[in-house]
């Protein structure tokens, strides 16, 4: 893609500002220093830096603006392109005003402000040089911001999982070696070397995300081996860590997003919804509670879940518990979470009954601070058929709604009850519409304690339709046979489930080896889609930053050339060009433009006063009475 880009050429010296590590923040310094410093120079008049830009006005309509045609994609096509830039002549968009215009001026003071017009150059020049040692101050402050946010950057890919290490390592390496081309461009002077540099380093750069990526695509197989030897007694002895590795990942996932915010200011790391799907009754509330590890979804066997029920869970490390919100009903900060089970219902139940199912999504926010930052939506349950006392399109209205959550790139969790043959599952047939080769869908098979293993173990190796992540077999309730656990509610049931569903599934080890079974193991799944989502959505990015370190490196070479440059001899260049911008302009700015100033700066004093005097007097009762008067 070719991409034609000015930059004034004074943004390109800013961007040298500090050599070394602090070349990483070339990106953000580019853009952030181009924006700043022109934009504050040409709208504000007030500010010292219009004064610099104003004397160095002639000098920018020679040679400020460039335009560098360049392909984003090739270090071919960039070496061609480096030999065929081309510098365009254009003036700056609005020519700045003149600061004296804005000084406060009183008619009474004509005498004093005549002695400090003649003192003005002196003050404007070491106003000017102020400025100067300000903007200096500003850029060093903005390339140790931007080199502190790259080091966390680095610091969190330390901690994340190998391929997405691979995949952050790769942009931290490529920005480094761009600058460090960069610097070796500007100090050899050679073409050819300098632009080597940056190339390859996007080329590592490129090459990790691509082995991080490629490296998903390995993950199930690697996965059913670990869930095997989660099966042995002795780690099953050992905490359950899960959930802390997810909150962990999510926290993670936090912290690299406000980043890309920061430095970006987009909202680049966007994660997909977890969308639950399945006929009525078949556990879709029971998995979701099993994921959030919170009892507050109504349940039952009448169809419950007439309305989308859109869950943001929200991780919040200043809360010490989690607290819930209905903001359309203005609830917040809700403890009790039988409560909001109850809210749930009622406003399920709400939906009057010759409708059966709404459209109309429950949104609900759960606060906590060991919930990963998710959406998840559970919806109505697929019918087979409606009931005589239901609305005769009801089936197709619940289609139609579940429909509109399962497209991409949301994740597809199929939920089917064991006790049904597989054969008629509705959730694996709308999974099949919408996700056909089976790559954001995962299977869920439910209630895996109502059949015998036999049976259950031929439902998690469905040939009829594979997924790419697999079928898990999970027991989201313990049955109600058992009173001891019918009587629980909240946290203590949600711990005697999992306690249930781990003897289960220690019980008959042998009938399930080579599944997934088990809550704890899709969440794992769960874990690793959002991963590789996470790197997915990185993977733009990367590019964006290896383009834009590629381009800066040109300019570093175009600007100086055959020099070495340090940020010494950086800040010495610039209050150079400050020192003659300020001599510039006071040869410019002599007795006749001071005298031109005051003199407009009077007249507009004196129509002022009259205004006052004579324009803005209240009305008279005379001239009332005639404005009265109608024509
Ligand atoms: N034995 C057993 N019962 C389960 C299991 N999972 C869910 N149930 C029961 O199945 C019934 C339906 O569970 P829900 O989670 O409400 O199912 P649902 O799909 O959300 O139901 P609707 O929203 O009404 O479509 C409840 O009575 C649960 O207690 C399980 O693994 N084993």
């Amino acid at each position: 893609m070719i991409t034609a880009t000015k930059i004034p050429l004074i943004g390109v010296t800013q961007m040298g500002g500090t050599l070394g590590r602090p070349q990483h923040s070339s990106l953000m310094l580019a853009t952030a220093l181009r924006r700043s410093f022109f934009s504050r120079a040409h709208t504000h008049r007030h500010y010292p830096l219009s004064l610099v830009m104003n004397s160095l006005g002639k000098r920018a309509q020679q040679q400020q603006y460039r335009t560098i045609f360049f392909d984003n994609n090739s270090r071919a096509s960039l070496h061609k392109s480096k030999r065929n830039y081309s510098y365009n002549v254009q003036p700056p968009a609005h020519q700045p005003t003149n600061v004296i215009g804005a000084r406060p001026f009183s008619v009474f003071g004509i005498g004093k402000a005549a002695v400090r017009a003649a003192k003005l150059p002196a003050y404007l020049g070491g106003g000017l040089a102020a400025a100067g040692s300000y903007v200096i101050y500003q850029v060093e402050k903005a390339t140790n911001y931007t080199t502190d946010q790259l080091g966390r950057v680095k610091d969190i890919a330390g901690d994340l999982a190998d391929g997405f290490n691979g995949f952050i390592d790769g942009i931290i390496d490529a920005a480094a070696n761009a600058s460090d081309g960069g610097a070796n461009a500007s100090k050899s002077g050679s073409e050819s070397s300098g632009s080597g540099g940056n190339g390859n380093g996007a080329a590592v750069g490129g090459s990790a995300a691509a082995i991080a990526l490629s490296s998903d695509e390995d993950e199930e197989e690697e996965l059913v081996l670990e869930e095997d030897d989660e099966e042995d007694e002795e780690e099953e002895e050992q905490a359950d860590d899960t959930d802390d590795d997810m909150v962990n990942l999510t926290r993670q996932m936090i912290e690299i997003r406000s980043i890309l915010l920061n430095v970006n200011g987009s909202n680049a790391l966007r994660l997909p919804s977890i969308v639950v799907v399945g006929s009525q009754s078949s556990g879709k509330s029971s998995v979701l509670e099993s994921i959030v590890g919170q009892e507050f979804l109504p349940k039952g066997s009448n169809m419950v879940t007439r309305r989308p029920i859109e869950l943001t869970l929200v991780n919040d490390n200043s809360l010490a518990a989690e607290t819930a919100e209905f903001p359309a009903l203005k609830m917040f900060n809700m403890t009790d979470f039988s409560q909001v089970q109850k809210i749930l219902f009622d406003l399920n139940m709400a939906v009057p009954y010759e409708e059966a199912v709404s459209n109309d999504p429950i949104q609900l926010t759960i606060r906590s601070p060991r919930v990963p930052d998710l959406s998840l939506v559970d919806l109505p349950g697929y019918i087979q058929v409606e009931a005589a006392d239901q609305p005769v399109t009801l089936k197709n209205r619940i289609r139609e709604l579940c429909e509109r959550y399962l497209e991409e790139p949301n994740i597809i969790l199929a939920i089917s009850a064991a006790d049904v043959d597989l054969a008629n599952s509705s959730a694996l047939r709308a999974a099949k519409r919408a996700d056909p080769r089976g790559e954001r869908t995962i299977g869920v098979i439910t209630k895996m304690d109502l059949v015998s293993a036999e049976q259950a173990k031929k439902m998690l190796t469905n040939r009829k339709y594979p997924l790419k992540m697999g079928y898990v077999g999970c027991i989201t309730k313990a049955p109600q046979t058992q009173s001891l656990f019918r009587r629980q509610s909240g946290t203590q049931a949600f711990i005697a489930q999992q306690n249930f569903e781990r003897s289960f599934f220690k019980e008959h080890k042998n009938d399930f080896a080579g599944s997934t079974t088990g809550t704890k193991n899709l969440k794992k799944k769960l874990m690793r889609v959002l991963e590789k989502s996470m790197a997915s959505c990185l993977k733009p990015m990367h590019i964006l930053v290896s383009n834009e370190l590629e381009e800066t490196s040109y300019k570093f070479k175009v600007e100086f050339n055959d020099r070495e440059l340090t940020s010494e001899k950086y800040m010495a260049q610039t209050i150079d060009q400050l020192k003659i911008g300020i001599k510039e302009f006071s040869e410019k700015f002599g007795r006749p433009e001071l005298k031109a100033l005051l003199r407009s700066e009077l007249d507009q004093r004196v129509l002022d006063l009259l205004a006052l005097r004579y324009w803005n007097k209240p009305p008279t009762p005379q001239t009332s009475k005639k404005n009265a008067t109608p024509d």
